[in-house]
């Protein structure tokens, strides 16, 4: 059997339905897909590669899809910390946003949100920022995957006057990149508080008929859904259902606020849910109930949300965080066993934003999308669990090789599409012009 590219590692974790441990196992992989999975010794027989790569101590695991972030706010990380939400938005964020957020912005917050989650071993993202057709181009050249957000909110920027500008501008963006293999489109309205009924009626519309995904902050904080009621008389779960956005269609991140009959809701109607559970106790939002949502069969993927609440874009953190809180949270240390929260960022992010047919595993026919962990630092030995081990000693700098669609983007820790000192010294300029 002839391939073009062949790696060797030690343990593979393919997040499969058996939650698969194979150790000493080789992929092959073939115009930008995964042609085989075998034990190695089968594979030195039997393939004949163009490049082989052989990763002793390494670990293989699907790329980390981060399902919910804002990547240009790299540029604002560390501007405002220590503030519960609303004040962090209104006081700050907000304002620094007008005054800074253009293209030149975006473009080099984007790319340095690029290097960081590609070291980090992330491999797509779902953005949600202004000027969203720079993120899908910044991300297109750097060869990874995302789903760029066609922004709405009521109020003007400088990026769009009003709901007509909006939706103008992102059905351009979802024109443009309708049949690129890496880069797709989503709604992204903000949340039920920054945009209104008529508008949030026309993504339900829009989404269905162009057929993508529709990603919103929803249930962040106890006051979003105080003041929902306050205003509207319903919480805003119940607005979204009621316009007919639920459903296998909408990413509905944080919801740290939820009663019983809201979970049972969102699983009846396979809503997804993206937990970020460090912005969540950065900005004192709650906790979402990650097992019990589980537990309904709802679909729980991982999000690290910006990097001015978190505040870092680091998926492998996000685990070992959302593995340790839901232990805490359920009052139980079976939640979120190792192996759940490696298939929350992985898979079930593939899944919430519907490509889970192209990625998320390592799976004949998918896109070989790949990570490498070199497993033998100091505090990941001696490894009884690839899989524990991961999630709850690894860190990202072990992230050695990345592959995405078979390119590889990580080569030896550094990257191979960006260049590294050219991100950092753009990154330095705006530190001091946004806060001299
Ligand atoms: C319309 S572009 C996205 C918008 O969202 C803001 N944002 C960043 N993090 C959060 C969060 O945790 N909750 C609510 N809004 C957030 C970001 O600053 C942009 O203005
Ligand atoms: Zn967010």
């Amino acid at each position: 059997m002839h391939t073009e590219l062949l790696i060797h590692a030690d343990w593979v974790l393919p997040v499969d339905t058996a939650d698969s441990t194979l150790e000493h196992h080789s992929l092959c992989v073939d115009r930008g897909r995964i042609s085989a999975l075998m034990p190695r010794a089968e594979a030195e027989q039997q393939v004949e590669a163009l490049r082989i790569v052989d990763l002793p101590g390494h670990a293989l695991i699907p790329g980390l899809i981060n399902a919910h972030t804002h990547a240009a706010m790299t540029l604002l990380r560390g501007l405002a910390d220590d503030l519960p939400l609303m004040t962090w938005l209104h006081e700050h964020i907000w304002p620094a946003e007008g005054r800074w957020v253009d293209t030149e912005f975006v473009a080099d917050g984007t790319r340095l949100a690029v290097l960081e989650m590609l070291r980090g071993g992330i491999t797509c993202f779902n953005d949600m920022y202004f000027y969203p057709e720079v993120t899908a181009r910044i991300t297109a050249e750097a060869g990874m995957r995302a789903l760029a957000g066609m922004i709405v909110v009521d109020f003007p920027t400088r990026y769009a006057q009003d709901a007509d500008d909006y939706f103008r501008r992102g059905l351009e963006l979802n024109q443009q990149y309708r049949d690129h293999p890496l880069v797709r489109t989503g709604f992204a309205p903000h949340s039920t508080y920054a945009v209104s009924e008529e508008p949030l009626a026309r993504v339900r519309t829009l989404s269905d008929e162009l057929e993508v995904q529709v990603h919103t902050h929803l249930h962040e904080t106890r006051d979003e859904v105080v003041q929902s009621l306050r205003t509207h008389g319903e919480r805003p779960l119940a607005r979204l259902d009621r316009l007919g956005l639920l459903g296998p269609s909408l990413i509905a991140v944080h919801m740290t606020q939820l009663e019983d009959d809201e979970i049972a809701r969102v699983a009846e109607t396979g809503t997804h849910v993206i937990h970020c559970p460090e912005s969540n106790m950065k900005l004192a939002s709650g906790f979402c109930p990650v097992a019990r949502l589980l537990d309904a069969g709802v679909n729980v993927a991982l999000g690290t949300d910006g990097a001015a609440s978190n505040n870092d874009l680091n998926l492998l953190a996000e685990m070992r965080t959302a593995a340790l809180l839901a232990k805490g949270v359920a009052g139980s240390a079976a939640a979120v066993p190792a192996e759940t929260a490696l298939r929350m960022a992985t898979l079930n992010g593939a899944k919430a934003l519907g490509i889970d047919d192209e990625t998320g595993s390592l799976e004949l026919g998918k896109a070989a999308d790949i990570v490498a962990l070199d497993l033998r630092n100091p505090h990941t030995q001696p490894l009884y669990h690839a899989c524990s081990q991961m999630v709850y000693a690894a860190s990202s700098n072990q992230v050695s090789q990345v592959w995405i669609a078979g390119q590889q983007v990580i080569r030896d820790h550094e990257p191979v599409t960006l260049s590294a000192p050219a991100i950092l010294e753009a990154a330095q300029g705006w530190r001091w012009r946004i806060d001299q």
